[in-house]
């Protein structure tokens, strides 16, 4: 449970009560009571508040501490809160509330020495500390300093070129200060080139850290991934909690932390204050992993997602406009929507609702076997019964699902010994056409997860995969169509203003198959996709969108020339299928997320 927000009843219990003068001291005094989820300030002297006192959220606070004053004989000790809250914007052009740094400091005066004083403050400060971290107390705790871990050391990896190029002005104005305020220790190291952080985190020793976190896009935090699964002892690795700060153009993980945890859906600097107000809180929750194979026997981990068409199409040929940020895919979006292709290709899956193999499926809030609607998207709430509601989703959604069956012909898919013919092309000789197409689309021979000679990726087995030069298991799917665009998602945002599956959760162990067929009209296309800034795409009645939760899937493109992306980074054109892994890795999301075990 959201610990923030799910507190109603348990959280209104007074921990600690107390009376402190201020700092600068100009007389004042407050009185202070801290609740688990609240710090409430109330003036007592000159003038009471008596119908009005400050209240300190505490999921906006990053940390305490205390402190001495200089002069010797002043006996006081004192306590800092560093918080972060929403305040109204002071620019009236501005909407809306911004996050502004406020520090508190209070003085511990009523002993007449030092020690007596310290020992109230740090009283105060242990337990506003435990508060934050997530770790139970209660009035009848004895609290101290002993019930806090040992402060967490951090390994922050910087893409200086990540967005707009002011990743690290970003890391000094903003994430340092406030690691710092929250006690966490770090080491900071800025990548030198593509592939830099991958090849760091094959040879840190895991012990030394308590997560790495990647200061950056989307494409930082894939090389982090892939790296630790490159390691001999990957299953260990992979459980180091990673976070993310989002510094990049593609922020979609950062936005889904942003959205988990309650807040409102935003960018730039104040999605990375969120973030990185997240990261210091320090809870962590399962992540779903997709291992995603291409044609040419590379395999890799993939956290967010896997597109084909119009989405990879915009993704990577918006790239030109990389100095503009995140709106560069507005932009991309825009210039594609004039020159709509359409893609020939077999679309193969492994549903995941039970109900939903071997027949058509629509729009795909797809029913149920008792007539049911698993993912009826109402507006969505963001507390603690959103989450709730998400594990329930999740309870409906899984079937026993055995592995990859023998691979049986099916009339959607293709004999074996012709699975790489189509009538339209052959992927015979693939890896000089391969060579051929990277070279004309100026890509490095060895990009990650492009790789002609893969890497050597560890991890669990694909058991509910055929190898993909065979057909797909007889429990699957397949439709043949001309398509707009084929995206397979795991989490709820696609980019920072894109809420492509707002049901969808960190280790709901589900694939969010979406894709969009030919005869769409542009003016139905931009509905959708202007809708996606707010997840309201599901509310418009199109024949065409489609969605299925699924467990595995396979993309069979047909059409000569394409672009596919993994998490927005573009591999080989051809034949492409991936599976969920429930539960792999560990996400650092600052509050505790609904913990799904049921996979
Ligand atoms: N120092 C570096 N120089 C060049 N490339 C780097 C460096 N560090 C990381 N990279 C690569 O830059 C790519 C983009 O990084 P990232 O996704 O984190 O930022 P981004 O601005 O969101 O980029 P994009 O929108 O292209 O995904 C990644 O593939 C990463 O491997």
């Amino acid at each position: 449970m959201n610990m923030f927000l799910g507190a109603c009843g348990e959280g209104s219990e007074t921990l600690l009560h107390g009376e402190f003068g201020a700092h600068p001291p100009k007389g004042t005094r407050y009185a202070l009571s801290l609740t688990r989820t609240e710090l409430h300030i109330q003036r007592l002297v000159p003038k009471p508040d008596t119908d009005h006192r400050t209240v300190l959220q505490l999921i906006d606070v990053v940390g305490c501490h205390t402190m001495r004053s200089h002069t010797i004989a002043n006996q006081s000790a004192f306590f800092s809160v560093y918080a972060y809250p929403l305040k109204k914007r002071k620019v009236a052009v501005s909407s809306g509330r911004v996050r502004q740094r406020t520090a508190r400091t209070f003085q511990v005066d009523s002993a007449d020495c030092y020690e007596d004083n310290l020992k109230v403050a740090e009283r105060w400060a242990a337990a506003i500390k435990c508060l934050v971290l997530g770790i139970p107390i209660s009035s009848e705790t004895e609290i101290s300093r002993s019930l806090l871990p040992r402060p967490r050391r951090l390994l922050l990896l910087l893409n200086p070129f990540g967005g707009k190029g002011n990743a690290l002005q970003w890391c000094q104005n903003h994430i340092l200060p406030m690691i710092t305020e929250a006690d966490i220790g770090f080491n900071l190291i800025q990548t030198e080139r593509q592939n830099h952080a991958r090849e760091l985190v094959q040879n840190i020793n895991l012990a030394e850290w308590d997560g790495i976190v990647s200061i950056s896009g989307d494409g930082l935090l894939y090389e982090v991934i892939n790296g630790l699964m490159e390691r001999p002892d990957w299953e260990e690795a992979i459980k180091m909690p990673l976070g993310i700060l989002p510094c990049g153009s593609g922020n979609a993980v950062a936005a889904a932390i942003n959205f988990r945890a309650g807040f409102e859906q935003t960018l730039g600097q104040e999605l990375l204050t969120n973030c990185t107000l997240l990261l210091c809180h320090g809870a962590v929750t399962p992540l779903d992993l997709v291992s995603v194979t291409t044609a040419s026997g590379s395999r890799s981990f993939s956290f967010l997602s896997v597109a084909w068409g119009f989405i990879s199409d915009v993704d990577i040929e918006s790239e030109k406009f990389r100095h503009i940020g995140p709106a560069r895919f507005t932009l991309g979006t825009m210039v594609r929507l004039a020159s709509l292709n359409t893609y020939r290709g077999r679309l193969s899956y492994l549903p995941a609702l039970e109900g939903t193999a071997h027949r058509p499926i629509l729009r795909s809030i797809t029913m149920a076997a008792n007539g049911s609607l698993p993912f009826q998207h109402g507006p969505l709430h963001r507390t603690v019964s959103d989450l709730g509601l998400c594990k329930e989703r999740h309870a409906l959604c899984f079937q026993e699902v055995e592995p990859a069956d023998e691979p049986t012909p099916s009339p959607s898919s293709p004999p074996s010994s012709s699975s790489f013919h189509s009538s339209s092309f052959s992927f015979e000789n693939l890896s000089e056409e391969l060579v051929a197409d990277r070279r004309e689309a100026g890509l490095p021979m060895s990009a990650p997860g492009v790789s002609l000679s893969p890497r050597q990726v560890h991890g669990p087995p694909d058991e509910f995969l055929a190898p993909l030069d065979q057909p797909v298991p007889k429990s699957w799917v397949t439709v043949e169509e001309d398509f707009v665009s084929v995206l397979a998602i795991y989490q709820s945002h696609l980019g920072a203003d894109l809420f492509m599956a707002p049901f969808a959760c960190f280790n709901d162990g589900l694939i969010h198959l979406f894709y969009i067929k030919a005869g769409i009209s542009r003016a139905a296309l931009i509905r959708l996709f202007l809708a996606t800034e707010k997840g309201t795409h599901f509310d418009i009645e199109c024949p065409h969108f489609i969605h299925i939760p699924v467990r595995a899937f396979r993309i069979e493109p047909l059409t000569r020339k394409g672009i596919l992306t993994i998490d927005g980074e573009r591999v080989e054109y051809g034949p492409i299928q991936g599976q969920i892994h429930h539960s792999v890795a560990n996400l650092i999301t600052g509050v505790n997320q609904v913990k799904i075990t049921a996979f």
